[in-house]
């Protein structure tokens, strides 16, 4: 008989709690145990979730101990800032429960980057829930076999980590020259987000924000380039709001390092993902679309080098809800638990 493990999600009656759900339904091993939400707590989570049928009439409970104690693992799916006080009051209740949590509060190493970019005081760092992740020539997997709290990667951080991270890693790209624009689905920005979901204003319009070197994903990308290899990065980070729901496409260029040709480089990329399972270097000459990975946990690479203006340009698209958010803690759920890495995601995407 197989062991199945309770899970509690904070936050459901968001995007990423919602999505979190509906793949932990899928986990032949997870058994769904208590759901909070904040505004929301006392209604039918299928007052916010009705895709979610099979869950549909479970109440909501207030975010806090006394719902989410007692259980195997936590998911939170809370705004930035949320996370302590649970976490906090959890710990003091005695609970051994793997905790992973979406937001940002626990993915900086660097306190003074941290308060630059949110400024808010630093909470700590949990090691960091991107498996995939080139560390010292080694895997982040390594380290979340063992890891008991866990800090779930930004969407658009995957999404440029895994097109550039195997560039940096060989040495065939200059990492102090980075340029990444990224087209991005709203939801990424959370069902809170009101004025985003303006469909008059959204459906026929792309936005740039964050622009000049201000979101808050870029300390977090460095942080990942320089434990693939980087001595310095430079990074220069564009966000541009298409109007998709789900999904985002990074593009990222960094200069062809000296010695490094088109050669090096695909042996660089291919090296690095010949053995993930859920990223897929795509074959040469074709280019990742958002379409190829709608509710799957892959990330779609390409890589290319531009002769003329001595770049690599490198891609990734990636469902920000799955392999960006809802997928990735779900994968570093499963190396926590001692489960296989892929148990209960899929690779398999829907279209059209
Ligand atoms: N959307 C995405 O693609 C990604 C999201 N993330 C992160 O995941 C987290 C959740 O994001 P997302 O689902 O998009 O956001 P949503 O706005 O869709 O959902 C937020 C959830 O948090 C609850 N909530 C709101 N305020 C509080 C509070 N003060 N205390 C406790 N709970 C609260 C809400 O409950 P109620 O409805 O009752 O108000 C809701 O369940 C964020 O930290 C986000 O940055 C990370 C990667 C990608
Ligand atoms: C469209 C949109 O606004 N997307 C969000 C990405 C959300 C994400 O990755 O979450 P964290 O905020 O937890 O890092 C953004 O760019 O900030």
């Amino acid at each position: 008989m197989q062991v199945t493990f309770t899970a509690a999600v904070a936050g459901a009656s968001g995007y990423a709690g919602g999505e979190l759900l509906r793949l932990l339904l899928a986990h032949p091993q997870i058994e769904i145990g208590a759901l909070t939400a904040h505004a929301s707590a006392g209604q039918r989570l299928g007052a916010h979730q009705p895709h979610l049928l099979p869950l549909a009439d479970r109440v909501l409970e207030p975010t806090g101990v006394e719902a989410l104690a007692g259980h195997d693992v936590v998911f939170l799916a809370l705004p930035h800032g949320a996370s302590g006080e649970v976490t906090a009051a959890l710990a003091a209740a005695g609970s051994d429960a793997i905790v992973l949590d979406c937001g940002a509060d626990h993915r900086l190493t660097d306190a003074a980057a941290w308060e630059q970019f949110y400024g808010s005081p630093h909470a700590g760092a949990w090691p960091y829930g991107l498996p995939e992740l080139i560390v010292d020539g080694a895997r982040q997997r390594d380290t979340l076999r063992t890891a008991r709290e866990i800090a779930v990667p930004g969407c658009n951080v995957t999404a440029v980590t895994l097109a550039l991270q195997p560039g940096v890693a060989a040495g065939v790209v200059d990492p102090a020259d980075v340029v990444a624009v990224l087209a991005v689905g709203y939801s990424g920005a959370g069902k809170s987000a009101k004025t985003h979901l303006l469909a008059a204003e959204a459906l026929g319009s792309l936005a740039p924000y964050a622009v000049g070197g201000t979101h808050r994903h870029v300390p977090e990308v460095e942080q990942n380039l320089r434990a693939a290899g980087a001595a310095e990065v430079r990074l220069s980070f564009t966000p541009v709001l298409v109007p998709t729901s789900r999904g985002i496409l990074a593009t990222v260029t960094a200069p062809l390092a000296p010695g490094a040709s088109a050669a090096t480089v695909r042996a660089a990329w291919e090296d690095a993902y010949a053995d993930e399972p859920f990223v897929h270097l795509l074959p040469e000459g074709t280019w990742p679309t958002t379409a190829m990975v709608t509710g799957a946990n892959t990330a779609a690479v390409q890589v290319a080098v531009d002769e003329r203006a001595g770049r690599v340009v490198a891609l990734c698209a990636i469902d920000n809800l799955v392999k960006g958010t809802a997928g990735a803690a779900v994968q570093s759920m499963n190396l926590a638990l001692g489960l296989p890495e892929t148990t209960g995601l899929t690779t398999v995407g829907v279209a059209p």
